[in-house]
């Protein structure tokens, strides 16, 4: 039998793209973060403006109900934003020789790679991933997984690695505000989480989703959910991100908005809020006409952080706490490892980590 595209990419009928997108109605919710430019987030007990704590409700309410958001007036000049996806858009029109130069393998971790599986189906995509600061975040320096974590940058285009590079500064500090406003959505104070980021494991990743001949039988991202604190995601003007919505289970396509994020909190936020919050499921759709590129920051601690719910948000009697500690590293690495072999069940989660009700 002859496939238009490889098995590999294809999907189990239940989890294949269905022809019509749901669009709920409006998105996911759309927040201006303009409040930011204009007044600092409030440090402990100090009271907040108006306009700010109407932020910060509308953050808790997007954070409740989708785990999801849209925010527009963030701060990041949108410059920045055009160079990383011109730099993008030029590195994945090399020729292969060139891209297999900067190649992702089991000793170099970070870099370019096109055979991603999640959830054990290969992706249609392509990805480059990179880190803004040094290694110690991801394993003990003098490992040799600290040196597995070195970047690897192309020498094409030639602006690539500093677009890259001032980019995630800017996006770095829009994930701590970020980060602040969830604290303040929980009633703790703003920077009760920072303390988690130093040495943090953040890193980026430039995904570019070629067109595909078979749109309805691969995805170009299997459904996932974020294993980290938070995403912030740029996407181009060509929509596919679907996003699971918590009321009934539905696929809803996010439409691009110029100049404005996608923001997601990931799993170990439904973890610290001891599931208030939900890391919600998402997935990407590709099409036969157009290529796709999006660009991810993922907002991650350092590997040695105890993932835990909060001790704040806990009261033995009346709300225990769902679920038992992890180590972050030990969890990422796992979820890493599953791209290269394929293991026989399901990929770690933190529902592994849920104590029994
Ligand atoms: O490309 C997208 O819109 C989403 C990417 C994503 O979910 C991821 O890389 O984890
Ligand atoms: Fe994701």
């Amino acid at each position: 039998m002859a496939f238009v595209v490889e098995p590999a990419f294809i999907q189990a009928p239940e989890h294949r793209p269905k022809p019509t997108i749901t669009e709920a109605a409006g998105g996911i919710p759309l927040i201006d973060l303009s409040p930011l430019l204009h007044y600092p987030i409030p440090v402990d007990g100090g009271a907040a403006p108006p306009a700010v704590s109407a932020m910060v409700a509308e953050v808790e309410a997007a954070c409740r109900e989708w785990g999801f958001f849209q925010v527009i007036n963030h701060g990041v000049p949108s410059e920045l934003l055009d160079n990383i996806m011109a730099a993008a858009k030029g590195f994945f029109a090399l020729p292969m020789e060139e891209k297999r130069q900067v190649k992702r393998d089991k000793a170099k971790l970070l870099g370019y790679d096109d055979t991603e599986h999640t959830k054990n189906v290969r992706d249609w995509k392509e990805v480059f991933d990179f880190i803004f600061q040094d290694p110690a975040g991801f394993a003990e320096p003098g490992t040799d997984e600290y040196y597995a974590f070195k970047n690897q940058w192309p020498k094409y285009p030639p602006s690539f690695k500093e677009a890259c590079e001032t980019y995630a500064t800017a996006a770095n500090e829009l994930a701590f505000k970020l980060l602040e406003l969830i604290a303040l959505t929980l009633g703790l104070p703003a920077k009760r989480l920072n303390g988690f980021f130093k040495d943090q494991s953040s890193f980026m990743r430039l995904n570019y989703y070629p067109p595909c001949p078979s749109p309805h039988l691969a995805l170009g991202l299997n459904r996932h959910k974020d294993a980290g604190v938070l995403t912030i995601l740029a996407q181009d003007d060509v929509e596919g991100l679907d996003v699971k919505r918590r009321s009934d289970g539905e696929w809803i396509r996010v439409k691009p908005i110029p100049n404005s994020y996608v923001i997601n909190v990931g799993d170990i936020v439904q973890v610290w809020s001891n599931d208030k919050y939900e890391s919600a499921e998402h997935r990407v759709c590709v099409n036969s006409e157009k290529a796709r590129c999006s660009v991810p920051f993922f907002f991650n601690p350092a590997h040695y952080v105890t993932v835990q719910p909060l001790e704040e948000l806990i009261d033995e009697k009346n709300s225990p706490a769902k679920y038992n500690a992890y180590n972050w590293g030990e969890f990422f690495k796992t979820r890493k490892n599953s791209n290269f072999k394929k293991p026989g069940g399901e990929n770690i989660q933190i529902y592994h980590f849920k104590k029994a009700e």
